[in-house]
């Protein structure tokens, strides 16, 4: 039955959301517009200065209409990413004109529904042109649909806050000409997805990617004897529940992702982590320039020589050149028995004088060396005010 109050107070909140979203819309326009003055003069997109005196002004104004800091906080930090965000995908736009295309072509693993759908969708959501999706079903075919022309891009998972690196990806790499361009982090919310009303003592088989399996082993343990069924992506493990259609049966995947596939979620927040996330790599075929006002990453590929020390004999350039390392990882050198290829991420622009610098020593000191590509850091750190605790502490 309808309640005639409660249906005057939900008008009352849609026209508010219209009117935030509209707003939201307006600070849109003006952010971009900032960056067409930041591409005109040269100057940096990010300005955490400026982020602070907004936060600290935004805070005073919340807490005197009664408004919880933390709110506030974290409703900010998504605006302000999501500003700095659209603001590198335009000068990077800006600064590789040849490279935009009515239409993306995109590599992917899986089918829709899959995380590396989901992050192919949020990825190209600000970048101009039309989306096409090639669902793939494996890395080795995603990578040669790029090689080979029938793709634009590949959208590559490369490791995750659970399970660590992805091998099989990081091999991939090894045996490319393709570049690293873009990077994205994209939230795993693993999900125990259903096709039909049951419960968690019902079920007899699960179907999921093994790397989900990896990244929801405690929950797995707890389990007890269910049959696990891995499949080459996610959404093909919903594909199967699907199908089956079955009390018994079930999938681990995002709810999103389930919904797609007509699924419906009875456990959520499966993974051993609760800060769930994957790091994905965009490829293509040719290198990108990224503009120096936007903070880039570069990963690099090399060998050392073998002798002791050498792998601390590289490191130590990028020390001494006072260039960051956010990843290391090696990998086995196929058809070389215990000798391991390194792949290294690095902050910084190859076009950056100090960066040309340490990679020419690098060059010299290794026996083996590549640049995978340089690329838009998407990693947007929150600016912190130290004034939000005092404002948030009980009095
Ligand atoms: O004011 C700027 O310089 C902007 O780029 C806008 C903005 C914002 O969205 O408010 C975004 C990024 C900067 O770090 C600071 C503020």
């Amino acid at each position: 039955m309808a309640v005639q109050e409660l249906d005057t107070l939900r008008d009352q909140i849609t026209a508010l959301d219209g009117q935030l979203l509209g707003l939201l819309a307006q600070r849109q326009q003006l952010t971009n517009a900032v960056a067409e003055t930041k591409i005109k003069h040269h100057i940096p997109v990010r300005d955490q200065q400026r982020e602070e005196q907004l936060l600290v002004r935004l805070l005073k104004q919340g807490v005197e209409h009664g408004l919880d800091p933390h709110y506030i906080t974290q409703l900010y930090h998504v605006i302000i990413e999501d500003s700095v965000l659209n603001q590198q995908a335009l000068l990077a736009e800006r600064a590789n004109p040849d490279s935009s295309a009515p239409l993306n072509r995109v590599a992917f693993l899986g089918d829709k529904g899959s995380y590396s759908y989901l992050a192919t969708q949020r990825y190209f959501s600000r970048r101009p042109g039309e989306l096409l999706e090639i669902g793939c079903q494996s890395f080795a075919d995603i990578v040669h649909k790029v090689e080979s022309s029938e793709a634009d891009y590949a959208v590559l998972p490369i490791e995750n806050t659970s399970s660590g690196s992805i091998n099989e990806v990081y091999d991939q790499l090894q045996h490319t000409r393709l570049s690293i361009i873009g990077e994205l982090t994209h939230p795993i919310k693993h999900a125990l997805l259903v096709a039909v009303d049951t419960d968690i003592s019902s079920l007899k088989t699960l179907y999921a990617h093994p790397q989900v399996f990896a990244q929801c082993s405690h929950f797995l343990a707890d389990l007890g004897n269910i049959e696990v069924k891995p499949c080459d992506s996610t959404s093909a493990a919903m594909l199967k529940v699907n199908e089956l259609n079955s009390p018994h049966v079930a999938a681990i995947g995002s709810e999103a992702g389930g919904q797609l596939y007509g699924l419906k979620a009875i456990k959520s927040n499966l993974a051993n982590q609760k800060e769930n996330h994957s790091r994905f790599i965009v490829v293509a075929r040719n290198r990108v320039n990224v503009p120096l006002q936007v903070p880039a990453k570069t990963t690099l590929v090399m060998s050392t020589v073998q002798k002791p020390g050498a792998l601390v004999e590289a490191l130590l350039v990028l020390k001494n050149n006072n260039i960051n390392m956010t990843k290391l990882e090696s990998r086995p050198i196929t058809g070389n028995p215990w000798e391991e290829m390194f792949y290294l991420d690095v902050e910084g622009n190859i076009q950056d004088g100090p960066m040309q610098h340490a990679l020419e020593e690098l060059k010299a000191t290794t026996r083996y060396f590549k640049v995978l590509g340089c690329y838009p850091s998407e990693e947007v750190a929150p600016t912190k005010v130290a004034a939000v605790d005092a404002l948030s502490t009980p009095q």
